[in-house]
């Protein structure tokens, strides 16, 4: 059943590139594509090209193990879920029980939102910057609250020293000229993610993105009661942005532990991990030839930045080796 032009065209729209067409089978043609638009506990929903489906799950099916903004093949007949398609990112952490947290795959931007007060925490952005790097998504700093702060430009200086061509943009998330400042990210297929803390105006951004007349409910998670009774925030959604491009509403992650990010670290550090000292295992603490310790001497590097990847490095290592024989790596780069 080979796809209309307007069928093909809005499966672009939804994200469906060649990266994802050349994993389709030549016995998988009569499968739809799905990308799939909520998780919840013991259900799927999706977008195909003619529209919102809800997916019908084969037995044993773990929804947890599916990821807002995966594509999935599914037998238009009954929409049986047939099989998972290989992601380009996915967003992924280890969470306090050791298991490992989907927070949403595919996903090209992941906006760092952060205002421009005492949320502005460079350890804490650091931590993000791996993140979305060993996801494969690109990182852009989003700083709000430009209007409360003294001087903007100070916190765009700091944000702009933590990692090489990183982009940090200052918008008011309550103008319509945010949809304006964010919209090079925000075309036609593209996916976007948002984190930080509570209050930066994360859901005022996803709100205007949206554009008028998109549900209220974009504010605030979607809850599901547990097993116990109590209410948790178990579902993520992708939203449509008002003129392209798919938004995707994360819940907020309080502590952001650093396991298994070693690549999306070493992004980072970029001016640290591309030194090359006289020995490869060099702890640039004694040894001789040391480019690190070269670098604090001539000025080039700053020592609480040394400090911080120091931390982080530590932190990865304790907690990959604690993982070394447990199951698979929770992120996997695209790119
Ligand atoms: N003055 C000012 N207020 C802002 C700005 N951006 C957001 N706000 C306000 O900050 C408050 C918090 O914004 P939210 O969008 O709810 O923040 P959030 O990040 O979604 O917070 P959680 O839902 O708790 O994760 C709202 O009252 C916004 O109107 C800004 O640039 N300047
Ligand atoms: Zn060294």
């Amino acid at each position: 059943m080979p796809l209309s032009a307007v069928a093909a065209d809005r499966l672009i729209d939804l994200g469906w590139s060649a990266f994802f067409s050349d994993q389709v089978a030549a016995d998988e043609a009569d499968l739809v594509p799905v990308r799939i638009t909520s998780v919840h506990r013991a259900r799927l929903s999706g977008m195909t090209a003619a529209g919102p489906v809800e997916l019908t799950l084969p037995p044993h099916t773990v929804t947890g193990d599916y990821a807002v903004g995966d594509w999935v093949l599914a037998d238009p007949e009954m929409w049986l879920l047939r099989r998972l398609l290989d992601r380009k990112t996915v967003l992924a952490r280890r969470v306090g029980d050791g298991s490992i947290q989907l927070s949403g795959s595919n996903i090209d931007t992941l906006f760092i939102v952060t205002s421009c007060n005492a949320d502005f925490n460079i350890a804490r952005l650091e931590r993000y910057l791996a993140f979305a790097n060993q996801a494969g998504t690109q990182p852009v700093v989003v700083l709000t609250k430009a209007d409360t702060a003294e001087d903007a430009n100070t916190f765009r200086d700091a944000a702009l020293k933590l990692q090489r061509d990183l982009t940090v943009l200052i918008t008011d998330p309550r103008q319509h000229d945010a949809a304006e400042v964010l919209r090079p990210w925000c075309g036609s297929g593209q996916t976007v993610s948002l984190v930080g803390s509570s209050g930066v105006g994360k859901s005022t951004l996803v709100n205007t993105l949206s554009g008028p007349g998109l549900a209220p409910q974009l504010t605030g998670g979607i809850r599901e009661q547990d097993a116990k009774g109590r209410h948790t925030t178990t579902a993520r959604s992708l939203h449509p942005i008002a003129n392209g491009g798919w938004v995707m509403d994360t819940p907020g992650i309080r502590t952001l532990h650093i396991s298994e990010m070693a690549e999306g670290l070493d992004e980072v550090f970029s001016e640290i991990s591309g030194l090359t000292c006289k020995f490869r295992d060099c702890t640039h603490e004694h040894e001789p030839g040391c480019a690190v310790r070269a670098a604090i001497a001539d000025g080039s590097l700053d020592p609480e930045r040394l400090a911080r990847w120091r931390k982080l490095q530590e932190e990865n290592a304790a907690a990959s080796q604690s993982r070394e024989n447990g199951s698979g790596r929770p992120g996997r780069r695209g790119r």
